[in-house]
């Protein structure tokens, strides 16, 4: 795989750092990429072959994305059984955390909602001009 010390190059099933969530595509784990905290999403080990066609071309579009509210993609690794995506790493943990946690004031709520909506827009419409 495409990080960690060689130690880790041998085992690559061994976590990176820790694992920080789970979902549909595999665990995605907290590592270092060039001297980078990153966000390593691990395809789980049956993917073979055809998930590695079908992260190429995630990769492909994910890889021409750039805005401050979409989170970066940084490198791939195509080779099963080690295919994942390494990401910018989101520190805070994730939004639903922080909205179930304590209460976060109106003012703070809205910007979020804001950071969102122009991410999702980005993604949407392409570039268009943020206004507010
Ligand atoms: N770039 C990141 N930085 C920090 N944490 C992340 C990042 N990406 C994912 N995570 C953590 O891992 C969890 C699961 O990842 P994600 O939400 O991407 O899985 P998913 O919704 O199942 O997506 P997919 O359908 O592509 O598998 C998130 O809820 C979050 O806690």
């Amino acid at each position: 795989p495409p990080w960690g010390p060689p130690s880790t190059r041998r085992t690559p099933q061994a976590p990176v750092a820790e694992v920080i969530g789970a979902g549909g595509f595999g665990r995605v784990f907290r590592g270092t990429w060039r001297g980078q905290v990153v966000a390593v999403k691990a395809a789980r080990g049956d993917a073979g072959a055809a998930g590695a066609a079908s992260l190429r071309r995630e990769a492909r579009l994910y890889a021409r994305l750039r805005h401050p509210n979409v989170v970066a993609l940084r490198a791939v690794c195509l080779e099963p059984p080690h295919l994942c995506l390494v990401m910018e790493f989101a520190a805070g943990g994730p939004l639903s955390r922080a909205l179930a946690g304590r209460r976060v004031p109106p003012a703070v709520l809205l910007d979020w909602a804001r950071q969102v909506a122009r991410g999702m827009r980005y993604l949407h419409q392409g570039d268009a001009p943020c206004n507010g």
